[in-house]
């Protein structure tokens, strides 16, 4: 099946192709961007969802490999320890932390994004969000989450788990367990941190600090529990 490229919001928004149409346009994109900032508040909150994790991974894991079996269980045992989960919506980790989730009984929540190649949502969301913009979007995420797991992934999720760190980092956001599952997969990331980063002195020590890398997920949802209120 071959799927059709639309443009989408965010495209709009920030491509130069479109600035034209921005010109003419731009007090009513501001207007749908602030009536998403109000439909996320509006649904989220009224979801109750307590403590909820974040989870981040590839929306390419295969639902049939032990990453996509690794994300049930990470979304069942975050479940069973009282968080409800919040994920992007889609397939592969995303798909299987949602399903974790639900099997665990607690709310399973999508914050979905409008992509040019429309994927859909997954069937193990109980909460869905459809967002036009990845920015407003990330917002909900750190929001409603007391902290983050992120999955093997690629570039999605490095925005992601990078935009949460540079958070804690900077400490925009107060105690804010971050959780990286596979060491095989992160260790690389991690080392490079090390030996680039805080080498160059971009960053401090202790920042590598501000990340867990483990296979252990009894030990990342313990990690998770520090960011509770
Ligand atoms: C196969 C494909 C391109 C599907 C796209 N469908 C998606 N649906 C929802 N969230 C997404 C999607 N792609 C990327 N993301 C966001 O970026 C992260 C995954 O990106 P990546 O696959 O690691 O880089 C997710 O945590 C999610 O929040």
């Amino acid at each position: 099946m071959t799927i059709k490229r639309r443009i989408t919001a965010d495209e709009r928004l920030l491509d130069v192709a479109h600035r034209e149409e921005w010109k003419q346009k731009a007090a009513w994109r501001v207007m749908k961007i602030q009536a998403e900032f109000v439909e996320g508040f509006d649904t989220l909150e009224a979801a109750e969802l307590g403590n909820a994790v974040g989870v981040y991974g590839s929306a390419r894991t295969g639902v049939d490999g032990d990453e996509y079996k690794l994300g049930i269980e990470l979304g069942r045992k975050l479940g069973e320890a009282g968080f409800s989960v919040i994920t992007g919506g889609g397939p592969g980790a995303m798909e299987a932390a949602n399903r974790g989730a639900a099997d665990a009984g607690v709310k399973s929540v999508g914050l979905g994004i409008e992509l040019p190649f429309e994927q859909g949502i997954n069937p193990y969301v109980d909460i869905q969000l459809d967002f036009h913009y990845f920015f407003v979007r990330k917002v909900m995420f750190l929001k409603y989450s007391c902290g983050f797991c992120a999955l093997p992934g690629g570039y999605g999720t490095m925005d992601e788990l990078f935009e949460s760190l540079t958070l804690v980092q900077t400490e925009k956001v107060g105690k804010f367990p971050i959780a990286l599952i596979g060491v095989d997969y992160w260790g690389g990331l991690v080392e490079w941190l090390r030996s680039a980063m805080v080498r160059e002195g971009k960053i401090s020590p202790d920042d590598v600090n501000l990340l867990l890398v483990t296979d252990d997920l009894d030990e990342a949802v313990e990690h998770m529990k520090r960011g509770r209120e």
